[in-house]
C-alpha cells in the first residue's frame, strides 16, 4: 500500500470551536542533550508548526534555553501530556542515570510514544503504543539487540523486509528512514511513502520528522489508545508531510532542516485545501 496525500490530509486534526490547548493534545518531548541541543530545537519547532496544543520539554538547562529562544511557546518541565517524543539529539552511550529514569518513566506511562535516535535501545520498555524512527544504521543496531544479524547494505537492498522484521521482533511500529521511507506496522503490514527530494539528506531533517510525528500522535492520542494500529497511519502521514514540506522548502535547491520545519504550515494548508 502506498500512502497518499488524501490519506495524509485525513490524518490532520483541525481545531474547531471547542478546541483549546489541552484538548488538542500536549506533546511531551524528552529530546536534546549538551552534545546535540539543536535536535531538540528542530523537533519542538516542527511539532509546533505541524499543529499541537502544547509542547512540554524536559531537557538540560542549556537545551531549554536554546529551544525557548527559538520557540517561547514551549513549556518546560513535567506536567500532563497525551503523547511522548523521546531520543532525538541523544546518544545512548552518553546517557546519564537521571536521563534513563526520565525516559523510562515516559516509556512506562502507557501514553503513545515516538522513539528516535538515542532512545531506540529502550523501545522494548514501551508500555503503550510505540513507533520508532531509525535510519538504516540504527535499524541494524535495533535488530542486533533483538538477536537478529544484518547490515546496512542488506537494509538498503530490502528496506521493507528489514523494517517488517524489526516491527514483528520488537512489537513496535517501525518508520524506516532513508531515500525510500517505509512504515511497518506491528502486524507486518507495510506502508510505502512516495519518494522525497534527495536534498533531505541533510543533518537534522530526521529530528524535524520526529517532531512532525510527535505532533500528529499527540493530536490523535485518544484514537491511538482506542486502536493502536492507527499509529502506523500517523507515521506514514508524518513522512508524507515531511516530504512535501521539503519539496516546498527546496524548490529544487538545497535545504537546511529548519527550512523544512518552517515550510510546514503552508504545506499543511495546501494538503487541507485539496
Ligand atoms: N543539530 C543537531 O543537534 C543534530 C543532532 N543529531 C543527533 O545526532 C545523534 C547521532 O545521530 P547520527 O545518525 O549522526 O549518529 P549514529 O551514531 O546514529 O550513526 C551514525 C553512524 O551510522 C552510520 N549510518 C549507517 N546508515 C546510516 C544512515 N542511513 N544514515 C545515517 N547514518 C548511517 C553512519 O555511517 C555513521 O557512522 C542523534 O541523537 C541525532 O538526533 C543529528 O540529527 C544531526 C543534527
Ligand atoms: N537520499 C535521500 N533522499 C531522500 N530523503 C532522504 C535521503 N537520505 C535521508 N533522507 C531523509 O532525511 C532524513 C534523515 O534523517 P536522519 O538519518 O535521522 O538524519 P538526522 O539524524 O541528521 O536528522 C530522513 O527523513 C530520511 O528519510
Amino acid at each position: 500500500m502506498t500512502w497518499t496525500e488524501a490519506d495524509t490530509a485525513a490524518r490532520i486534526a483541525v481545531p474547531d470551536a471547542f478546541a483549546d490547548k489541552h484538548r488538542r493534545g500536549v506533546l511531551g518531548a524528552i529530546t536534546g542533550s549538551e552534545r546535540y541541543p539543536g535536535a531538540a530545537v528542530l523537533g519542538v519547532e516542527a511539532a509546533h508548526r505541524t499543529g499541537v496544543g502544547m509542547v512540554r520539554l524536559i531537557a538540560p538547562r542549556r537545551v531549554e534555553d536554546l529551544v525557548l529562544a527559538r520557540r517561547p511557546e514551549a513549556v518546560t518541565g513535567e506536567g500532563r501530556v497525551e503523547a511522548w517524543l523521546i531520543g532525538s539529539g541523544q546518544d545512548a552511550r552518553l546517557r546519564t542515570a537521571t536521563l534513563t529514569a526520565t525516559l523510562e518513566a515516559a516509556l512506562g506511562s502507557g501514553a503513545p510514544i515516538v522513539i528516535d535516535a538515542g532512545a531506540l535501545d529502550l523501545a522494548a520498555d514501551a508500555a503503550g503504543a510505540a513507533v520508532v524512527t531509525p535510519h538504516h544504521g540504527e535499524l541494524v543496531r535495533m535488530l542486533r539487540q533483538a538477536g537478529i544479524e544484518t547490515d546496512t547494505e542488506a537494509v538498503r537492498h530490502s528496506p521493507g523486509h528489514w523494517a517488517r522484521t524489526a516491527a514483528e521482533a520488537c512489537g513496535v511500529v517501525v518508520l524506516l528512514k532513508g531515500a525510500e521511507t517505509i512504515v511497518a506496522a506491528v502486524d507486518g503490514t507495510l506502508i510505502a511513502v512516495p519518494p522525497a527530494t534527495h536534498w533531505l539528506a541533510t543533518a537534522g531533517s530526521g529530528d524535524v520528522l520526529a517532531g512532525i510525528l510527535g505532533a500528529l500522535v499527540a493530536t490523535h492520542a485518544g484514537e491511538v489508545h482506542a486502536d493502536p494500529s492507527r499509529l502506523a497511519e500517523l507515521a506514514a502521514s508524518a513522512a508524507v508531510v515531511h516530504g512535501l514540506a521539503a519539496e516546498r522548502a527546496s524548490g529544487g535547491g538545497p535545504i537546511a532542516a529548519l527550512d523544512v520545519a518552517e515550510a510546514l504550515p503552508a504545506t499543511i494548508a495546501a494538503l487541507l485545501e485539496r
